[in-house]
């Protein structure tokens, strides 16, 4: 059974549709980049699949339930969690309070466990504001943060961005390591190409709302086949 199938996927905004009859799935364990030029409808798919936006057409089920009409409350539940600027940190809370109010499990020690093998220095900031963290370390504490909650299926929105290439490969590791250990299935929007290929086992492209053209990473010439799309 897949982890995430999506169907026909047809979304957007106020009267503007966006996504358009966008179909993919995801194999449990599995990484799965989608690129393509500014606008094309990135984040518009993972809202979309997570529930802040009204499906269209289509069905999106995770794990086999169905979760077309879900609200992003309920498909967190199904073990979903989203990634992204937008749904960032609470400011003015403590690192560890973030943590604790992201990580429901009640072994916080297992999730303190997985941040100190995602980004080790956070577990020296846990007093620390999370607003005064740099913004490059804002964005460690929502990845670390987000793979200690032990979601199932992760979808996430250009993390890398702003980061520092060091942090790049680092957080490239990383997220193999969690997909490794825990079987952790990712759905990343991404514009940093060479990342995307050294993390993800499958690439798709989406050209204005759809689906363009799709590869597996390990094929030589998928570098090439994506550039062919980013280009002005
Ligand atoms: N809240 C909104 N209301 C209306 N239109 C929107 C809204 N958010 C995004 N759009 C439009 O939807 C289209 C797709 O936007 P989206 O953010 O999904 O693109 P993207 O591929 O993620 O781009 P980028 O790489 O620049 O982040 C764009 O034309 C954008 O202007």
């Amino acid at each position: 059974m897949n982890a995430l199938s999506v169907d026909n996927l047809s979304s957007g905004y106020a009267g503007a549709v966006v996504l358009r009859e966008v179909s993919l799935s995801l194999a449990p364990g599995e990484i799965l980049a989608v690129l393509g030029k500014n606008g094309m409808g990135k984040s518009t798919l993972l809202k979309a699949v997570m529930g802040f936006l009204p499906k269209m057409t289509g069905t999106v089920a995770i794990s086999g339930s169905e979760a077309t009409k879900l609200s992003p409350h309920r498909v967190a539940r199904l073990g979903v969690g989203y990634v992204a600027q937008e749904k960032a940190l609470f400011q003015d809370m403590s690192v560890e309070e973030n943590l604790r109010l992201a990580v429901r499990r009640p072994d916080f020690e297992a999730a303190l466990a997985e941040v100190e093998a995602s980004f080790p220095f956070l577990l020296q900031r846990l007093k620390q504001r999370a607003g005064t963290l740099s913004g490059g370390e804002q964005k460690m504490l929502l990845m670390a943060r987000s793979l200690a909650t032990g979601a199932k299926l992760l979808l996430i929105d250009e993390i890398t961005e702003g980061l520092q290439p060091s942090v790049i490969d680092r957080l490239a590791g990383v997220i193999r390591s969690a997909r490794d250990r825990h079987g952790t299935t990712m759905l990343l929007v991404e514009q940093h190409l060479p990342f995307a290929l050294a993390v993800a086992d499958r690439w798709a492209v989406l050209d204005r709302g759809e689906i363009a053209e799709t590869g597996a990473t390990s094929e030589p010439e998928s570098r090439a086949r994506v550039l062919k799309h980013l280009s002005v």
